[in-house]
């Protein structure tokens, strides 16, 4: 039967042997995910379900991977990424990502994806589950009736009903507990700086200080990312300011509340009562004040655990794993930018090319790179493109460990300056991108190129020289004068070293002046065949290109 419980279902724990040496792209499965996530990704990966692994064992094994995908109870630190020569994604099969080293994974080029949207409901379900089981004293009471008493006097709760809820984060999911809580007749009251009035506004609620949500709601739901700002955001100060009866709900992250000042504050009765999902360390230590106080209600981390979540936050994984393996940028990468439409596809391979031009015709250090957009591609978003520029140029000086990921990176690194200018109007063609190199003692050196109809990467000019040169091949660069026979003669000598001509463009500046000619071939160069090419007196130089 197919399941879309998460791998291992009732016992999570799997252990398939570390893959082989196999063509098709590993995929390593660090944390449980759901059948529908490991169908897709088995159709064209081999796929290792490790839930079991030990930090050591995945630092062993990484490097045979392409891709991994974790929840939240795998830890990337930067040495597992470090000790990964080979992993192109981590995708995070759900929201938070504050168990991956971002950074880490950014230089070194790994994209980080993740499934941001698909347990949002889940999540803000969960909440509301705590919330209302709180109000309720519902775990108590069932721990008592499982003990044999029947307390029912002693479990006397409140009604959520014309209380005030206080919602600490208004993202996705806050927005969709507040949404829910107001049709449930309760009253929003919301802190998020980064939100504005009008979606708080919009569930019948009210934008406020942080000071105002912690002293006037009933109940309090935090929902924000644990970060160094949010760290400990409700403490001891926050805890006294509340009123005596307020419940605290956290079904985001551990380590967004202090959970010993929280635990303190419930057992001396300064707030009504708490419902936790989340811990600053999980699984919690057995003598975690939380889970050891009768009077919180705790749940193992179980916000994103319906079997409707989990089927999506592994669909939209798989997704973005089989995006990047096939070449193609992740939607939901959080340290590489999407493409924001497919049209200007054509312009990342081109502009790739056009980096890798450049840097092959430049003898200098580049210490200034300007790109300029013109015509329709102006109106895009660039940062695919210009990521892509610069990709290209570090990659003939960097290799493979260059990729869209870590190229602006890089370039900060090697301290290339990035410019970049738009101008929605050209003359001559529909868009083009061109770039110039400048180096430290002033030269410059300039590349540009558009995409024609059949979205054909196009050089259409080197330096001065107008050019129509398809970017798909090795080439070779001269430059020379204007006289004739030079074409017969660097076609004699690239025929005796038995070098196909596949295409040839030339270009001048005038009659008998500067001129530069483009040949593409078939097959590569020996440093003989460049020592004959030089020894032609009109030639000055000639740069090998290789795409
Ligand atoms: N318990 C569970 O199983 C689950 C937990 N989560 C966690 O829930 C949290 C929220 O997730 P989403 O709503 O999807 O994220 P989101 O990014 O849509 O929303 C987070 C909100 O927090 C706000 N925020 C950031 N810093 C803040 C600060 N200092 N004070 C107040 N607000 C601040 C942001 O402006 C944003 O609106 C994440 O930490 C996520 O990891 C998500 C899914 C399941
Ligand atoms: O998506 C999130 O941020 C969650 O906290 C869910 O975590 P999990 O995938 O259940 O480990």
């Amino acid at each position: 039967m197919q399941s879309d419980q998460p791998a291992g279902g009732e016992n999570p724990t799997v252990t398939d042997q570390f893959a082989g040496s196999q063509e098709q792209p590993q995929v390593l499965i660090c944390d449980p995910i759901a059948e529908a996530g490991l169908e897709q990704l088995r159709e064209s990966c081999a796929v290792t379900v490790r839930t079991d692994a030990s930090s050591d064992e995945l630092h062993q094994v990484i490097d045979q991977y392409d891709a991994m995908v974790v929840r939240s109870g795998t830890d990337v630190s930067a040495s597992l990424i470090d000790a990964a020569g080979n992993l192109k994604i981590v995708g995070r099969a759900g929201v938070g990502v504050d168990n991956i080293d971002i950074e880490a994974a950014t230089d070194a080029g790994v994209i980080v994806a993740n499934a941001p949207e698909a347990n949002t409901v889940a999540a803000a379900e969960h909440a509301l589950t705590l919330l209302l089981a709180s109000a309720r004293n519902v775990s108590q009471a069932d721990s008592d009736l499982s003990e044999g008493d029947w307390n029912k006097s002693e479990y006397v709760g409140t009604e959520i009903r014309g209380k005030t809820l206080g919602v600490v984060g208004f993202g996705r999911i806050g927005s969709e507990v507040a949404r829910r809580a107001n049709a449930l007749g309760m009253d929003i009251v919301a802190y998020d700086p980064f939100v504005g009035p009008e979606p708080v506004e919009s569930v019948g609620g009210e934008l406020c200080s942080f000071d105002d949500v912690v002293e006037r709601a009933d109940f309090i739901t935090v929902h924000t990312p644990h970060t160094d700002e949010t760290h400990h955001l409700l403490g001891a100060s926050e805890f006294e300011a509340m009123k005596e009866t307020t419940h605290v709900v956290n079904a985001s992250r551990g380590g967004v509340i202090d959970e010993d000042a929280l635990a303190a504050a419930v057992e001396s009765g300064e707030i009504g009562g708490a419902a936790i999902d989340v811990f600053e360390r999980e699984p919690p230590d057995p003598d975690n004040p939380l889970v050891q106080s009768d009077d919180v209600l705790t749940t193992p981390h179980l916000g994103a655990s319906t079997t409707e979540a989990q089927r999506g936050v592994a669909t939209t994984i798989a997704d973005q794993v089989l995006a990047v393996l096939n070449g193609e940028m992740a939607s939901t990468a959080l340290n590489a930018p999407s493409l924001e439409s497919e049209h200007i596809r054509p312009y990342v391979d081109l502009s790739e090319k056009l980096g890798q031009v450049l840097t092959q015709i430049v003898d200098e250090r580049v210490e200034e790179l300007e790109i300029a957009y013109s015509g329709e591609v102006a109106d895009a978003d660039t940062e695919p493109i210009t990521r892509a520029v610069q990709t290209g140029y570090l990659s003939p000086i960097l290799g493979r460990q260059v990729n869209i990921v870590n190229a602006s990176r890089l370039m900060e690194k090697r301290n290339v300056q990035v410019v970049e200018q738009s101008t929605n109007v050209d003359y001559d063609f529909t868009s083009l991108i061109k770039i110039t190199g400048r180096t430290g003692n002033g030269d410059e050196q300039v590349v540009a190129g558009t995409v024609f109809g059949d979205s054909t990467p196009t050089l259409v000019r080197i330096g001065q020289h107008r050019v129509d040169v398809p970017l798909e091949s090795h080439m070779l660069l001269f430059k020379g004068s204007d006289e004739p026979g030079v074409i017969g003669h660097v076609g004699s000598i690239l025929s005796r070293h038995s070098i196909n001509i596949a295409g040839m463009y030339n270009s001048r500046e005038t009659i008998g002046g500067q001129a530069i000619m483009v040949i593409v071939i078939d097959t590569e160069p020996t440093p003989e065949t460049y020592e004959d090419l030089l020894d032609i007196d009109e030639i000055h130089a000639v740069d090998e290109v290789q795409l």
